[in-house]
């Protein structure tokens, strides 16, 4: 067993491990990482990553189809999904040096390509290193959440973790689970040609505005996706393939009695926090089912051990996992009492249109705040003469607003939603009011031109109200 001493231990080289390890030893922080998997994490292996490529494929393949409004005709569109699953596989290896062990043993990170575990609240071991920190950062992110569902454990199955890898096209893709996993997957395979449906038990994106979701849901209904909500499935069986069309032996019970066929299963119902392998008990850690329980600065129990990322039970995204790297990086390096703040998280589903959003939703804002106090803007992008010319007014900038003018919370459904809600996650950082954002000068035409008139909206009442023509005919009189 070697025995090192450091300043800071990382268990975890995602999103959350790496953003901290680099930021920490190029500081000056002497600096141990353990990775037990590939380095990078679920983004860059298994989630955002390959998904986003997957995307990209499918939107080529969507955008080849649908060109005859403008007047171009494609002959003959031929779709290779094994080849779309190669171009997922050289995005991962483009991007994996970036994360790799080489870079940060050259950034001064000691990385040990080992699982660790606790053995006291002070030292952290694994197959054949014991390490001795002052500080300890958690950063193990979560892994899929498998529904207790009767015969699924005795059926294959793909999770995030499976299925970019598999280059075979499935015949019909059955989701379980219609969060952001389960719509982009849906997305992404239909347009590559595959038969896809979802089964949600409550409803899809439950966790975005309902009327931009609606939208979505008729897009992907459009573009052949079925959408069954509400639905719990209650037994899953698998048939001898000899017996089943199209490949399509697995078959799916719903709690109303219908029976689905499907040739692949997607699980995509949720993530549970990755805890198992480090023996929190040996440090006396507390957690929940979301994960390490922390205060606003990240700490847990132990006020020297910190939780980042999906292990922390707060929001699950790559971004969220930096932005905690730098809180952490904030309270250990500078001893300053840096907490996080949720006021402007944003996040962005990837389907074509991109959902996005920042602050709070219109049902946080209402119990929040009361129905008479906040007001709600919308600009519909069938009024945008950008998105006229590209054939693509589907869908809708929405601003929260308090009545006194404070932005609360933004969401949009557009072709680079996830672009243009940076400038809303700027105004709500910043503290701006709306006319900040109605007085901006807009390029013309832009998508972004929508929020500048979703904003200007505030003021229309006021501006265009019979006491106002009465102040400007007064004002011409001079
Ligand atoms: C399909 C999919 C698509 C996604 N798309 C997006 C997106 O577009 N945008 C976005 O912001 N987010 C997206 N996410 C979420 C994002 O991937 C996660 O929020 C992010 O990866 C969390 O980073 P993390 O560092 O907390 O954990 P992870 O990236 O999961 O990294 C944790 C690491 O810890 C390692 N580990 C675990 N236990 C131990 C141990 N005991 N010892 C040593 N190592 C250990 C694991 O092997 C892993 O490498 C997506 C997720 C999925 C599944
Ligand atoms: N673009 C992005 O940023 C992006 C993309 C993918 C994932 N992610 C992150 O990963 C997380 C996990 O994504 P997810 O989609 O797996 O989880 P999720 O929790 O967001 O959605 C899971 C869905 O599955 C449903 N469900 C659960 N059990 C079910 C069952 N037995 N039958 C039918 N439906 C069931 C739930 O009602 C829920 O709507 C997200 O919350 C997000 O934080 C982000």
């Amino acid at each position: 067993m070697k025995t090192i001493k450091a300043d800071i231990v990382i268990i975890g080289a995602g999103s959350g491990g790496l953003s901290l390890a680099a930021g920490a030893a190029q500081m000056g922080a002497h600096v141990v990482l353990f990775e037990g998997s590939a380095m990078g994490g679920d983004c860059l292996n298994s989630g955002c990553v390959p998904s986003k490529a997957l995307l990209a494929a499918g939107k080529a393949a969507h955008n080849a189809h649908s060109k005859a409004n403008f007047g171009v005709h494609v002959a003959d569109t031929k779709i290779d999904f094994a080849a779309a699953k190669d171009y997922v596989d050289t995005v991962i290896g483009t991007i994996a040096p970036h994360d790799s062990v080489a870079r940060f043993t050259s950034l001064g990170v000691t990385v040990i390509s080992e699982f660790a575990r606790f053995k006291t609240a002070h030292i952290v071991v694994s197959d054949t290193y014991e390490v001795t920190a002052k500080y300890i950062v958690i950063a193990t992110g979560s892994t899929a959440s498998v529904p207790p569902i009767s015969g699924l454990d005795s059926v294959p199955y793909y999770t995030n973790e499976t299925i970019f890898t598999d280059h075979d096209k499935p015949d019909h893709l059955v989701i379980i689970g219609g969060g952001p996993i389960g719509i982009e997957m849906a997305q992404a395979h239909c347009r590559l040609g595959v038969k896809v449906t979802i089964i949600e038990a409550l409803a899809v994106m439950a966790r975005d505005d309902q009327e931009l979701v609606s939208i979505l849901k008729n897009q992907l209904i459009n573009e052949g996706v079925t959408i069954i909500e509400g639905a719990g499935v209650t037994k899953i069986t698998q048939t001898t393939n000899s017996v089943a069309q199209n490949n399509e032996n697995i078959n799916v019970q719903l709690a109303d009695g219908q029976v689905l066929h499907a040739s692949h299963l997607l699980v995509a119902a949720g993530r549970r926090p990755a805890l198992e392998r480090l023996d929190l008990d040996a440090a006396g850690i507390k957690h929940n089912r979301a994960g390490i329980i922390t205060d606003e600065r990240l700490r847990a129990n132990k006020k020297h051990i910190f939780a980042i990322g999906d292990v922390a039970g707060r929001q699950q995204f790559t971004h969220i996992a930096g932005y905690h790297a730098g809180i952490v990086i904030r309270n250990i390096l500078f001893k300053l009492p840096a907490k996080i703040d949720d006021k402007a998280i944003p996040w962005v589903t990837y389907c074509d249109p991109e959902l996005a959003h920042v602050g709070l939703t219109t049902d946080e804002a209402h119990a929040r705040f009361g129905a008479d106090r906040i007001r709600v803007l919308k600009a519909p992008l069938s009024g945008n003469d950008r998105a006229i010319a590209e054939s693509r007014t589907e869908g809708m900038v929405k601003v929260i607003t308090h009545k006194k003018g404070h932005i609360l919370g933004a969401s949009i459904l557009a072709p680079n939603a996830g672009e243009m809600i940076l400038a809303w996650a700027v105004a709500i950082t910043a503290g701006q009011k709306i006319g900040t954002m109605a007085s901006v000068i807009a390029p013309y035409p832009t998508y972004g031109d929508a929020s500048k008139r979703a904003a200007g909206s505030f003021f229309t009442d006021k501006l265009f109200s019979p006491r106002m023509r009465r102040i400007v005919q007064f004002l011409m009189k001079f």
